[in-house]
């Protein structure tokens, strides 16, 4: 607050235009401060967008809340986001059945369009004249404590020298703000790439026009160590991720390698995706690999923080990446309202807060990845589900099961971890308590 008492307009620089920096810069915008915009890339809004390629991701509440404080949800859940109420799972003999995600309240999850999403972020972000998009400028140099940032202009091959009352990272997993952090004394930081690499495919729609499977569900093929999962499209095509250890990539390296792969594991989706197409997307692309990131503090004093995937690229094996960026930028503004935008208390304040919560939704992420790819094939999973959604029917405001409280509610992700203890604890002395009435009753009878 300036000493008149009015509120000081800061200038604040955000390094990102992706999902996360896009929306910040919108969040930041309607609360009068000046935002100028920084994106490597050029303005996706007018990259073509190849039909039936878009990259989609799971929309869940907290992201939603997030869209909703920026006026943006009701467009995305009426115009855009595809419900997903049930996973669907597929048996390798193309038999398939049906996981819901919430039986009680029938609540969804949405697949959205990654590209369609951040573009219609940064389309709002034109109705607030105290926003500078620059796109083509990519973050070379950082002097955090002195606000100092040196941009390449890609178009121009010159560089930009900018400086800033606050500099936000929201530039992803490989950040350069988080790399100019990490030279400062007491900054911890951790990161793991996993042995599984991730190559998308597609699953096009039929030649009128239609979705070739269920629409309203998140399809999965378990098959233990590997997976393939496909969220449907605006356009009626589906984006299908394979997971796989990169030396089972490697091994598959001709059609006949790749058709015998598929006939064994995913024979449904063969005539789905198309067999030529199979052959051509599956050989002429690669794996991307997939990176955790853990670090903290997020911010350096009152003039630096960074958020969304630079500061806690979590692997996606719980559809929550964008989700818990998203809720970075509410808890940020929360913050912001809290503190009259006095950034000595927020920007502490929010490091100290979020690293558990990001820290518990970067494991749960990775226990799923290790249990997922078969456990909605195991009885044991099957039947604590059945449990918990049988407790969550009984008790609903007492037992919320672990995958609704993450999904479903904008619970702490470090409370869904400790609820989720203390579920444990209970069924374990009620299973226990099961097993002695078993053994009372055998006995009484056997007497
Ligand atoms: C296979 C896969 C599936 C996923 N599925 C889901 C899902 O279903 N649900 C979900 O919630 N999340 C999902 N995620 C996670 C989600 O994609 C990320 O969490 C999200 O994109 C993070 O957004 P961000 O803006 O923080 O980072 P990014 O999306 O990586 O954006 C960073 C931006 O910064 C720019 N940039 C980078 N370096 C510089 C620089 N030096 N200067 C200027 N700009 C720079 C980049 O060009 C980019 O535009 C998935 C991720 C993967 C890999
Ligand atoms: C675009 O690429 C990707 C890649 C991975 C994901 C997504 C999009 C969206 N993802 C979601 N995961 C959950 C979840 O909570 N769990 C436990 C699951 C975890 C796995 Cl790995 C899975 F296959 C199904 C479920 C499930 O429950 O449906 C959601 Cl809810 S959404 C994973």
């Amino acid at each position: 607050m300036a000493e008149n008492g009015l509120k000081k307009k800061l200038n604040i620089a955000v390094v990102g235009g992706g999902l996360v920096g896009s929306l910040e810069a919108l969040y930041l915008a309607k609360r009068g401060h000046n935002v100028s915009l920084y994106e490597y890339r050029e303005d996706i809004r007018n990259t073509p967008q190849v039909r039936g390629r878009s990259i989609n991701l799971a929309l869940s509440v907290r992201g939603r809340t997030a869209l909703k404080d920026v006026g943006l949800e009701d467009h995305i859940i009426q115009n855009h986001g595809i419900p997903m109420k049930a996973r669907m799972i597929h048996r390798t003999d193309g038999s398939t059945y049906e996981i819901p995600y919430d039986a009680r309240t029938n609540q969804c999850i949405y697949s959205v369009g990654r590209n369609y999403l951040n573009g219609l972020v940064l389309k709002e972000t034109e109705n607030y004249k105290n926003v500078e998009k620059h796109f083509n400028h990519k973050l070379i140099e950082a002097n955090l404590q002195k606000g100092a940032l040196t941009f390449l202009n890609t178009d121009t091959k010159g560089t930009v020298q900018v400086n800033a009352d606050l500099i936000i990272g929201a530039d992803g997993a490989f950040s350069a703000v988080r790399k100019a952090m990490m030279k400062q004394p007491l900054f911890d930081y951790s990161q793991k790439y996993i042995e599984h690499g991730y190559l998308e495919l597609c699953i096009p729609p039929t030649e009128d026009g239609q979705f070739q499977m269920p629409a309203n569900y998140l399809h999965i093929w378990p098959r233990g160590n590997f997976m393939m999962i496909a969220l449907p499209n605006q356009d009626c095509s589906w984006t299908v991720t394979l997971f796989m250890p990169f030396q089972n990539f490697k091994a598959i390296d001709s059609e006949e390698s790749l058709l015998d792969f598929f006939t064994k594991y995913f024979p449904d989706s063969i005539p789905l995706i198309g067999q030529k197409r199979l052959v051509e997307d599956f050989l002429g692309g690669s794996p991307s690999p997939l990176l955790a990131v853990k670090c903290r503090p997020y911010n350096v004093a009152d003039k630096a923080l960074i958020i969304g995937d630079a500061a806690h690229a979590v692997v996606p094996f719980y559809g929550q990446g964008m989700n818990a960026g998203f809720e970075d930028c509410t808890l940020l503004d929360r913050l912001f309202q809290y503190h009259h935008d006095d950034l000595a208390k927020i920007l502490p304040e929010f490091s100290e807060t979020r690293w558990r919560d990001t820290f518990a939704i970067s494991d749960l992420a990775m226990y799923n990845y290790i249990e997922m790819r078969d456990l909605v094939t195991r009885p044991s999973y099957l039947v604590r589900k059945a449990m918990d959604d049988f407790l969550f029917w009984l008790l609903p405001g007492v037992w919320v099961p672990l995958y609704n409280s993450v999904t479903f509610t904008t619970m702490p992700y470090s409370h869904c971890v400790k609820n989720r203890e203390w579920q444990n604890t209970v069924l374990l002395y009620l299973f226990y308590f099961i097993i002695f009435c078993v053994f009372v009753g055998v006995w009484s009878y056997l007497r």
